[in-house]
């Protein structure tokens, strides 16, 4: 993988969104896209990937990343100074899989070129005006002042991109966006507002995922201490690196390896996985009252079809009918409904590197300028 910027423009724009298994840049010349790369593997890996990014690529004027937590953030993009670097390293233990990357990409993108401004976009803000009767645990308050305790939500940007792309066909009114990679989360969304999310207090929250449990009974984690005498750091290994769809397999976190796998426990991992976005589909369809349009986004979501008829399969009979022959298609943009749906189900690519671009072209025209 090696970039060039086409040598002189007016202005050049690196967008970089760091998640738990990938990275994904694009480059943008004065308003066009003219490079774009995703890379998975392991943290280290893509560090370097970035690294080797910076190393071949003449000096961009304003980098753009992802920021997982950085907790109550009502508007991207924040500029990066000493007090947000603060603020994502006092949000990292909440956000183990993502916030450290974050901030490396960032350290390294100062070291390598000084001038460039740099800027971060919470994951979150999306969520910052969710009804409070969803936001709040059913927990007594003020427990961790430091770090409220309470819904977040994640993958803000993912859904925003998926959400705008579904009101570009049609002015859907309510709607579910899923987003399915290495981390897992749906949202609901009532004309245009989000009205829950099942990410919470961290991205470990809501559906499995690739190594993430998603929610659990709060008791096994006093049993665990109490019995099994885990410690902190055992307990951030088990739910964060060894659950979700690698415990219930024993085979593998990646989806492409369970299919493949004669194992029974992958099929396992598979059908569980299935069954729990299944009830979270249902959860959010009984918030709104009913669903519009289904849209499908995410590294997982846009290239497993099976996965997505599995789980919609059990809600037929409320009327979300999956096409078996339009759900064959893969990574683009199309309805995959059958004529008989009242729920329109689309593969709405989830596009986190354009949102963070066009909301940046809006903030500059707005602040900067
Ligand atoms: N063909 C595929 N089948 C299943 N999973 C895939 C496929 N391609 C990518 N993925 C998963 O999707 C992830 C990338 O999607 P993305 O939505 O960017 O998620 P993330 O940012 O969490 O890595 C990969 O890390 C991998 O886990
Ligand atoms: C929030 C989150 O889980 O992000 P990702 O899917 O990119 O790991
Ligand atoms: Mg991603």
């Amino acid at each position: 993988m090696q970039y060039q910027n086409s040598g002189k423009s007016d202005e050049s724009i690196l967008v970089c969104n760091a998640g738990s298994g990938s990275l994904e840049m694009q480059l943008w010349e004065d308003g066009q896209l003219k490079d774009s790369t995703t890379t998975e593997g392991e943290q280290h890996k893509l560090l370097d990937d970035f690294t080797a990014f910076l190393t071949h690529s003449t000096p961009c004027d304003y980098i753009l990343h992802r920021v997982v937590h950085m907790g109550d953030v009502e508007q991207n993009p924040l500029r990066v100074n000493d007090e947000i670097l603060a603020l994502i390293k006092h949000w990292q233990p909440l956000a183990p899989l993502h916030n450290g990357i974050a901030l490396a990409l960032i350290e390294k993108g100062k070291a390598r070129w000084p001038d460039a401004q740099q800027f971060v976009f919470s994951d979150s803000a999306l969520y910052s005006d969710l009804p409070e009767h969803a936001r709040h645990y059913p927990l007594p308050g003020k427990l961790s002042s430091g770090w409220p305790i309470k819904k977040y939500g994640f993958h803000g940007l993912a859904h925003q991109s998926q959400w705008r792309l579904l009101q570009e066909q049609k002015q859907y009114s309510r709607v579910i966006t899923i987003q399915l990679g290495g981390g897992s989360s749906l949202t609901a969304w009532q004309d245009g507002k989000v009205l829950d999310t099942t990410m919470g207090f961290t991205p470990t929250d809501g559906v499995p995922m690739t190594t993430r449990s998603g929610g659990v009974d709060p008791n096994i984690v006093l049993h665990l201490i109490e019995r099994e005498h885990y410690s902190v750091a055992q307990l951030n290994k088990l739910f964060n690196h060894e659950a979700g769809l690698l415990g219930l397999s024993g085979v593998s976190g990646d989806y492409r390896d369970l299919k493949i796998s004669e194992e029974p426990a992958a099929k396992f991992a598979i059908a569980v996985f299935s069954y729990r976005l299944t009830q979270a589909i249902g959860s959010l369809m009984a918030v709104m009252g009913g669903v519009d349009a289904i849209g499908f986004g995410g590294g997982l979501a846009e290239n497993q079809p099976a996965l997505r008829e599995a789980c919609l399969q059990p809600i037929a009979g409320l009327g979300v009918v999956v096409s078996s022959e339009n759900n064959d298609a893969e990574n683009e943009l199309c309805a995959i409904h059958s004529e008989n749906s009242s729920t329109d189900i689309w593969i709405s690519p989830n596009q986190e590197c354009n949102e963070m671009h066009s909301q940046f072209k809006t903030y500059k025209e707005k602040v900067l300028l």
